[in-house]
């Protein structure tokens, strides 16, 4: 082993015994039926504060458990290796106790100084949950020596000490600090996981630290810490800096594959779990791991239907996506009574970092959605693709936390040495429009900026030359903010949506155009069941506007905000009450930064045109001109057609349409379209309008 490389602690992990399952039956009994009396806890929650629906434990017993930690069990020689070095990669087993000790170590010994130490997750759910644990750990209330910074909340004070924050959050806040002052530690948790955020949060710690230590001022210590990561790759960005293993898990996790290969994953998910269910006592849950909200409401639908057929235990089923409001996400954690098991169904923002203490048994699908953006046409490909060794491993990890578990990968083990080690970075497939924004507005050169892996050339091209479209920065090859610039960045959203709000005033639509951003930036708001689809449609007829997809979903939103019983009301209309409750509290935040920034919040009622125009100033890259055949030509010069949940599907074409989105699966669809005057484009972005007319 290379001397830089230092191992701490106790024996190897016993995570790889490879065992296989058979096919998996469905166990169905239509003799006891027995009744789900559980009602669904989806929403059935009007409590808002978050930690309520978090366990509270007995302070003597957690503080047994953490000195049952590995972390904990070599914490003089972790913290003697802190003390020694600026920067260190620290390796260790999921569930280790990486992420809730390591910070409280650092505390206990008061290496933050009179700063803090900032621990950064690239998962608000992660964060605060975190937060959470560790304040009880510590035996304190949230807020105070532990906090947590989230977008649209932040619960810290000035006695916070220790600081768990999304990448997202500290990268907002190097936009004001660009050394990140407050912080003497920075820990860069989850590093595997390789968001834009994460690795651009790399760099610019990476900047601040050299600056900082140079002048010997205020020196910042830099950790970096996962169970999974590329370790070359990080060791030789932070120029060979040590790297501490750190072996031994608290439980054992045995893993099984799939001795054969499933063409459903949905099906085999259900009838794996339905297999433990009737074989498995109550209190220990259930985690599978699936890939979008839309997939997880029909397999907890499913779920829910068989087990009125099914002997066992009674079931809570509870799903965990990015969309699902905090306060609702956070029922996850809510203990079950005994008798009952608790069946998680999540994407894969629970596969890192989280504790969800009763798990016994995660179901791994082995799939993930991914996201790839083509520079050249703007279309977005939205794929379901195999997920990497290390989300596999990760996935793995959320059993074996606070008891022996076991993790049915429901794919093979030749299928799983096949797959890629490590995830593939989002900065070489997304595009980079906010992050390049960002790093203007911490005053750093998107084009020098040093990053693990470097982006397409054309993606950075491609975000200045839409900034520069935006308003956002006075030319592309030596960029600068301008004042509208520097106002978008009060934004936690992406900079075409922040235009529109910044514009709105002008066109007298403030209130309309907070809620349409806040619509668009939830899920889908229509809840369209497949054995009701002829009724939902019916029903969606009283909201639909002949101008389209924009204007009907205003309508949802003002008739949401004026019904007394807004649970029923979304039932009865066939709306997704979540994704409508997420949408108004998101409008209050956006409107909180509009308050700040003096914009005036008018309405312009029914006068829909002025709405279009200022949806037009924020997304007028956005547009697609009719062509024979119902078919339409982006400006980018993509072919593409409606997409059938558009309410223009069916109609007539009009000569100018603005989406919202550009959608590749088998076809290249509009997402989100609304009718405007080709007109319009020449006055709302001239430039804009001349560079593009050579497409149409
Ligand atoms: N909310 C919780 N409830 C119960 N136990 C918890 C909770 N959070 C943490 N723990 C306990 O602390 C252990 C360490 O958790 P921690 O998140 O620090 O591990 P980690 O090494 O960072 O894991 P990972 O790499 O998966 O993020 C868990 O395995 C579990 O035993």
């Amino acid at each position: 082993m290379d001397s830089k490389y230092a191992s701490i602690g106790r024996e190897k992990p016993k995570i790889t015994n490879d065992l296989t399952v058979k096919r998996l039956k469905l166990c169905v009994n239509n003799a006891n039926t027995k009744k789900d009396k559980e009602q669904t806890t989806n929403g059935a929650t009007n409590n808002n504060k978050l930690e309520n629906n978090f366990p509270k434990e007995n302070t003597e017993d957690l503080k047994e458990a953490r000195k049952s930690l590995p972390v904990y069990l070599v914490r003089t020689r972790i913290i003697e290796e802190i003390k020694k070095h600026d920067t260190m990669i620290l390796i260790g087993e999921t569930g280790s106790g990486k992420t809730t000790q390591i910070p409280q170590l650092i505390h206990e010994y008061r290496l933050e100084g009179k700063s803090c130490v900032a621990v950064t997750q690239p998962r608000r759910v992660a964060a605060i949950t975190l937060a959470l644990r560790v304040a009880a750990e510590m035996n304190t209330d949230i807020g105070s020596i532990v906090g947590y910074s989230v977008r649209f909340e932040d619960v810290t004070s000035p006695r916070t000490k220790v600081k768990y924050l999304t990448d997202g959050m500290l990268l907002r806040e190097a936009v004001t600090d660009p050394l990140l002052k407050k912080y003497s530690i920075i820990v860069l948790d989850e590093a595997h996981e390789r968001t834009v955020n994460t690795d651009v949060l790399f760099g610019i710690v990476k900047l601040a630290q050299k600056e900082r230590n140079g002048q010997k001022q205020n020196p910042l210590k830099v950790i970096v810490m996962s169970a999974t990561m590329d370790v070359d790759s990080f060791r030789k960005y932070y120029d060979n800096c040590p790297v501490i293993y750190l072996e031994g898990r608290t439980y054992p996790v045995t893993i099984y594959h799939s001795k054969i290969k499933h063409e459903d994953y949905q099906y085999a998910a259900i009838c794996t779990i339905f297999q433990l269910h009737t074989t498995t006592p109550a209190n220990e849950d259930f985690l599978v791991f699936l890939t979008g909200q839309e997939e997880i409401e029909t397999v907890m639908s499913n779920i829910k239907q068989i087990a009125k057929e099914t002997v066992g235990p009674q079931i809570r089923v509870c799903p965990l996506y990015a969309g699902l409001p905090a306060a609702k996400q956070l029922l996850v954690w809510k203990k079950t009574p005994p008798g009952m098991r608790k069946i998680v169904l999540a994407t894969n923002i629970a596969e890192a970092s989280v504790t969800i203490p009763e798990i016994r048994y995660v179901i791994d699908t082995g799939v993930v959605k991914e996201r790839t953006w083509c520079t050249r046409t703007g279309a977005e490909r939205l794929s379901v693709v195999p997920c990497s060794q290390a989300a596999s491993w990760q996935r793995a990890g959320r059993a074996g936390r606070t008891a022996a578990g076991a993790s049915y990968r429901l794919y093979t083990a030749t299928d799983f040495k096949c797959r890629r080690q490590h995830n593939i970075p989002e900065i070489v497939r997304c595009p980079l429009t906010s992050t390049v924004l960002m790093l203007i507005a911490t005053g750093l050169d998107p084009g020098t900026f040093p990053l693990i892996d470097t982006p397409p050339k054309d993606s950075i091209h491609a975000a200045l030359l839409l900034l520069k479209e935006l308003g956002a920065v006075d030319n592309e090859s030596n960029p600068k903010l301008t004042v509208l610039g520097k106002k978008m960045t009060a934004f936690p959203i992406d900079p075409k949506y922040a235009k529109i709000l910044l514009c709105a005033p002008e066109y007298g639509c403030l209130e309309e155009a907070l809620s349409l951003v806040a619509v668009m930036s939830s899920e889908n708001v229509f809840h369209t069941p497949l054995h009701k689809r002829e009724d939902a449609l019916k029903v969606k007829q009283k909201f639909i506007s002949p101008l389209g997809d924009h204007i009907t979903l205003l309508n949802v939103y003002r008739a949401f905000c004026k019904a007394p019983l807004k649970k029923q009301w979304c039932r009865e209309n066939y709306l997704n009450h979540k994704n409508l409750s997420y949408a108004f509290d998101v409008r209050q935040q956006l409107l909180l930064v509009c308050q700040r920034l003096n914009l005036a919040v008018s309405s312009c009622g029914n006068a829909t045109d002025q709405l279009l125009k200022c949806l037009l100033s924020g997304l007028f890259t956005n547009c697609a001109w009719s062509r024979a055949g119902g078919r339409y030509v982006t400006s980018a010069g993509a072919a593409a057609s409606l997409h059938p949940s558009s309410v223009l599907h069916g109609r007539s074409a009009n000569p100018a349409l603005v989406y919202t989105e550009l959608l590749h699966t088998q076809r290249s669809f509009l997402i989100n379209v609304s009718v405007v005057q080709p007109q319009w484009l020449q006055q709302v972005a001239p430039e804009y309008a001349r560079r593009c007319r050579s497409n149409r």
